[in-house]
């Protein structure tokens, strides 16, 4: 048996809904043997951040060292990288192992926002890691912040998406989770957009959806599978885990990472 392999390089989350935790659970529903390597450690729940450590660079480099020598690595994706030195250091490991199938997940803001990017490392993110992304995949905010855009329509959404494939990734979605109506998210691919969407849940259990949505993309690219194919599976397994909520928290609980699963057996 060959399984496929990714590799999530992120913060963690201690309240287990977003960073890491989130990625490892929807690889393994997913059916992809996960990896982590670890940038920063957050003290973390539903109602929000109360600490970060940022993990030493040499922590870092040496997690990916130590899995992409190994085990072997089918697709990366990338979170919460809160520092100019920490995006530098992620950038020249991933060309260095040659990883294919990078994910990035431009993390800036958590639910509860806190800041989990720091203002200068804005630059970095555009000048270091998304050359080399396979795909970008942010929200709203995190759009206007690399595109300087104010973005309310669904043609704002297609503007910001032309002005980041310029930054040099070979696709990207822009994740409409944050405008109303229909949940709705634009894959373009520098020629073409292509609309994916669902019926949006009132729900505040939100948290890490982002991270969820992102982490299965990198599952689904890990197999083999196309870009349209991995953006469909992730926006079903995304959906079901934000309609089958689990109802953890006071704040802005987790998703439910098994919904995916438990409606694929019940087909
Ligand atoms: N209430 C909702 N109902 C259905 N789908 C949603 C809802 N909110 C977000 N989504 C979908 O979830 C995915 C993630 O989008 P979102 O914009 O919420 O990410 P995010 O802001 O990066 O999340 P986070 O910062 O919590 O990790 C997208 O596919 C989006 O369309
Ligand atoms: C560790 C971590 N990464 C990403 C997010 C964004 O949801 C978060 N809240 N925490």
């Amino acid at each position: 048996m060959t399984v496929s392999r990714a590799l999530t390089i992120a913060g963690s989350d201690s309240g287990g809904g977003a960073g890491i935790q989130a990625d490892l659970k929807t690889f393994t529903v997913l059916g992809v043997y996960g990896m982590s390597a670890l940038t920063a450690i957050t003290a973390q729940n539903t109602l929000g951040v109360h600490s970060i450590y940022n993990l030493p660079l040499q922590a870092i480099e040496e997690q990916i060292d130590a899995v992409a020598s190994d085990i072997g690595v089918d697709a990366v994706k990338t979170g919460m990288l809160s520092q100019v030195p920490i995006i530098e250091t992620v950038a020249r490991k991933i060309k260095e192992h040659n990883i294919p199938n990078l994910v990035v997940d431009p993390v800036m803001v958590a639910k509860g926002g806190a800041k989990l990017l720091e203002s200068d490392s804005q630059h970095a993110l555009i000048t270091h890691l998304l050359p080399l992304a396979t795909v970008v995949t942010p929200n709203l905010p995190e759009a206007e912040v690399l595109t300087g855009l104010s973005i309310r329509t669904v043609e704002d959404m297609k503007e910001a998406a032309k002005k980041i494939h310029a930054f040099g990734p070979r696709y990207v979605v822009v994740k409409g989770g944050h405008l109303e109506g229909d949940a709705l998210d634009i894959l373009f691919d520098g020629e073409t957009f292509e609309i994916f969407v669902t019926d949006r849940y009132e729900t505040r259990h939100t948290h890490g959806t982002g991270c969820t949505f992102s982490a299965a993309i990198t599952a689904e690219l890990a197999k083999g599978r196309s870009i349209h194919a991995a953006v469909e599976t992730a926006k079903d397994f995304i959906t079901c885990a934000i309609r089958d909520t689990l109802g953890l928290g006071q704040g802005h609980g987790p998703t439910n990472h098994w919904a995916y699963g438990k409606s694929k057996q019940r087909v």
